[in-house]
């Protein structure tokens, strides 16, 4: 089939990449002229495992991308995927998409035939009816359930496994309003279906909307139940990774995502559980669940800060950061838990050198004073203590190079340095 993605991001681009490779034909708009440009050119805009090739494979050829939105009349269907940041008091902040459908409107008033328009998008229920489809009936002079309709498909892929997770779904899910709808949707999800047998669910397009936001929340709020009974267990000196191994064998509650550490960050937890909270006060309803798995993820950089402080005060120290993606794997560092470590450690009078395998461009918009090295080895010489934010696997690989430290004082977020001679470790939770 012939699709058009709008917005080449995360999502966007590897959502385009992954459909070619899948036998599409898809064309990427993005406002960006040079994610426009390297997308041509067979260069992937973004840091993701496995999308490089795919983006060489088909860059140029079955996968294109141009700034002109004009370009959607050439599609059978478009997906959305903008960003749907949080504003200042957490609520999801539409007006990116909007704009992005506003586009889109315009572009498919001149089109003739059928065309589907796609929210891949986490929105609130009712965005993609009452907001995205009322603004695209309005540009485009046309009538939603007539000349087009709209649907919602959430996307679960994971930042650092993003290809991976598109390919081998556990499930799609696919909301539409009405059978035609549906029958375009499946016909665009039918290779991925074939190739990956996933679980696929046909739904409402409210019930599409929920689903991405109840996913995220029960995860998000699981990592922080593990993390609350892993400060408990740290209190008693009990090693907490041996006990969610143990209740992770009850079928009920899995054996993944029971990692406790420094909490979690993101472009997604952190917004998505703001804006279900925002969504549920709007209604009137008081989601103090949700609200306390966001007040226990703000307490665990904390956390880490008052272990260091037992050994080293920071002031006037130099602290090494090791790690400052919001995970291993991206470049992303989205509301990395770097982002207060580091901020405390400023507070507190530290000097901050960071070190980050692929993350340290992005973070440096954050941070532009601090001291960024090329490698672990560098940030450890002469360090008064260290603080391990992010779990990449080359920090397990760690041994001599801690005794370069002024003080080696090791203080792990993410239970990736294993406990030595000659070294002061605390591990946050265990
Ligand atoms: N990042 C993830 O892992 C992930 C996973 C599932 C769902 N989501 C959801 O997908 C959506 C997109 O997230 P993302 O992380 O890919 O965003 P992103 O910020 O990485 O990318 C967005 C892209 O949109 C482009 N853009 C902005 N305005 C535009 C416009 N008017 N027209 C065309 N292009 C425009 C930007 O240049 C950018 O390249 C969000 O709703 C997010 O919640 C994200
Ligand atoms: O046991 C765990 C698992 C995760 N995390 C942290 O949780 C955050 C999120 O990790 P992960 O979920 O792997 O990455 P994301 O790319 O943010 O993916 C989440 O958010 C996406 C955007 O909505 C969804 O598509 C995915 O399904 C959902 O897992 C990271 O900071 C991790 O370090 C933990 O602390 N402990």
């Amino acid at each position: 089939m012939e699709l058009s993605i709008v917005g080449s991001g995360y999502v966007g681009t590897t959502v385009a990449a992954c459909f070619a490779d899948l036998g599409h034909s898809v064309t990427n708009i993005d406002i960006d002229e040079d994610i426009v440009e390297q997308l041509n050119d067979g260069q992937a805009p973004i840091h993701e495992p496995g999308l490089d090739e795919l983006v060489a494979e088909h860059g140029g050829d079955r996968l294109t991308a141009t700034t002109d939105y004009g370009a959607v009349r050439e599609t059978d269907a478009t997906f959305l995927a903008l960003p749907t940041p949080s504003r200042a008091d957490g609520s999801i902040d539409t007006s990116i998409i909007e704009a992005g459908a506003r586009s889109l409107g315009e572009a498919l008033g001149s089109k003739d035939d059928y065309h589907l328009v796609v929210v891949k998008s986490t929105v609130v229920p009712g965005t993609t009816e009452d907001v995205l489809g009322s603004i695209i009936e309005d540009a485009s002079n046309e009538s939603r359930g007539e000349d087009f309709d709209v649907a919602m498909n959430p996307e679960f892929l994971r930042e650092g496994s993003a290809v991976e997770d598109f390919l081998g779904p556990d499930k799609v899910v696919l909301g539409t309003e009405n059978e035609r709808a549906n029958e375009r949707l499946s016909a665009v999800f039918e290779p991925l279906v074939e190739s990956s047998a996933p679980a696929v669910v046909e739904t409402g397009i409210r019930e599409a909307e929920m689903i991405k936001y109840a996913n995220n929340a029960f995860l998000a709020t699981k990592v922080s139940l593990v993390n609350e009974l892993g400060n408990i267990c740290k209190e008693y000196d009990v090693d907490a990774y041996e006990v969610m191994d143990a209740i992770g064998l009850d079928d009920r509650i899995g054996e993944r995502f029971l990692r406790s550490g420094v909490g979690w960050g993101g472009s997604c937890f952190p917004k998505d559980t703001a804006a279900l909270v925002a969504a549920a006060h709007e209604k009137g309803y008081e989601p103090s669940l949700v609200e306390a798995a966001i007040e226990v993820n703000e307490k665990q950089p904390k956390r880490l800060l008052e272990l260091l402080e037992d050994h080293v005060p920071p002031q006037g120290k130099r602290i090494a950061v090791l790690g400052l993606a919001f995970k291993p794997g991206t470049d992303d560092v989205r509301n990395s838990r770097a982002i207060p470590v580091i901020e405390a450690l400023q507070n507190r009078g530290a000097t901050v050198v960071a070190y980050d395998p692929v993350a340290t461009e992005n973070m440096r918009e954050h941070f532009p004073d601090i001291e960024y090295v090329e490698s672990a080895t560098a940030a450890l010489d002469g360090a008064d203590g260290a603080l391990v934010v992010t779990d990449w696997d080359e920090f397990a690989a760690l041994d001599d190079e801690f005794e370069s430290m002024t003080d080696p004082v090791v203080v792990d977020g993410r239970r990736i340095v294993e406990r030595r001679e000659g070294i002061t470790y605390e591990g946050l939770t265990w």
